[in-house]
């Protein structure tokens, strides 16, 4: 069975909700944009590219249904509702590219006196339906490239042990993943020992959605606390740390998962190489260095509290860790 977290055909789409997994596995209808940003800023889909393709997806929903008589009255709805979707969550920079992208493509069959209003319509559509696909085939071209640079650092043969930090699977991608992606290839390679995942507080997508891929694809993996990652480089040799990315600056710093940074600080003393593994979509050549990037801040409550029970004492406490992105 293939894990399928967005489930598109003919202006019809529906999420698996991620927050109810690995408990529940439900599919939400979305029906437009305004479900498309609420899913995607409750986080009931993640993950930097199946955000942009939930977002694209909802507006094509959207349009699908509607009729247009004007270009002109086409061109200003798509531009409004993809810029409504990329505030749904800043920091990912992949919905935010798709925007730019489909703007400037429905700008141009705007201009085109030869496209006809219901031409532009579904020539509009049949884009973003193209990212589904677009996207699986990327997945694979990472992980391929990915599993050939880990292994390039290792003896013929060996087996490699490899760290990874949040979701960046079939669930946070249109299928296969980037990170993850890597994992899986070596693991089809028969290159893999073990896969080592932290659980990814606060809101655990290590624990809850990387390990049910895992144990889904019956790939060699072991679930870890996040502050087991020095002892683990310390002791169980790992071979490299790959993760995936929210934003990628134009100099190569990295926007990634709350963690991602302290992990890389130790894959650095203990010289553990340290990939990023991402679609062109990820980099944002508009933003110079890491210093820029919008950084996402989420509500309290996603770390004080694990599905609606209170776990951190009550009280007038500032949090730092607010800033999960
Ligand atoms: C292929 S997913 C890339 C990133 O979006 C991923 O590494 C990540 O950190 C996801 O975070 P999330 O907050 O769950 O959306």
């Amino acid at each position: 069975m293939t894990l399928q977290a967005i489930k598109y055909e003919n202006g019809t789409l529906e999420v698996l909700d991620q927050l109810l997994l690995p408990k529940e596995s439900k599919y939400i209808p979305i029906l437009g944009v305004e479900d498309g940003w609420k899913v995607i800023n409750k986080m009931q889909v993640r993950g930097a590219p199946a955000i942009a393709i939930v977002g694209c997806l909802s507006l094509a929903v959207e349009i699908s249904k509607e009729e247009f008589e004007k270009k002109k009255a086409l061109r200003r709805e798509v531009e409004g509702k993809l810029n409504y979707l990329i505030s749904a969550r800043p920091t990912a920079v992949n919905m935010k590219q798709a925007a730019d992208h489909l703007i400037s493509y429905i700008n141009s069959l705007d201009n085109d006196e030869s496209v006809s209003a219901q031409e532009m319509q579904a020539r509009f559509v049949a884009a973003i339906e193209a990212m589904l696909e677009k996207d699986i085939s990327d997945n694979r071209s990472i992980g391929e490239f990915g599993a050939k640079a880990v292994l390039n650092n290792v003896t013929d043969g060996e087996q490699v042990r490899i760290l990874t930090h949040c979701n960046t699977g079939s669930l946070a991608t249109a299928y296969f993943g980037t990170a993850l992606g890597v994992v899986r290839c070596l693991h089809s390679a028969s290159r893999l020992e073990n896969c080592y995942f932290t659980e990814t507080r606060p809101y655990n997508q290590g624990a809850r959605l990387t390990a049910y891929e895992l144990v889904h694809d019956k790939i060699p993996s072991t679930l870890v606390c996040d502050s087991t990652v020095a002892y683990l480089m310390k002791t169980a040799q790992i071979n490299a740390v790959v993760v995936g990315a929210d934003r990628v600056a134009a100099n190569g710093d990295t926007a990634n998962k709350i963690g991602t940074y302290q992990i890389a600080v130790v894959a650095r003393h203990h010289e553990v190489p340290f990939y990023v593994a991402a679609p062109l979509t990820s980099i944002d050549f508009n933003v110079n260095t890491g210093d820029n990037i919008v950084i996402e801040e989420r509500p309290q409550v996603e770390m004080t509290h694990i599905n609606n029970i209170r776990i951190a004492s009550p009280g007038n406490i500032f949090f730092f860790f607010l800033i999960i992105n």
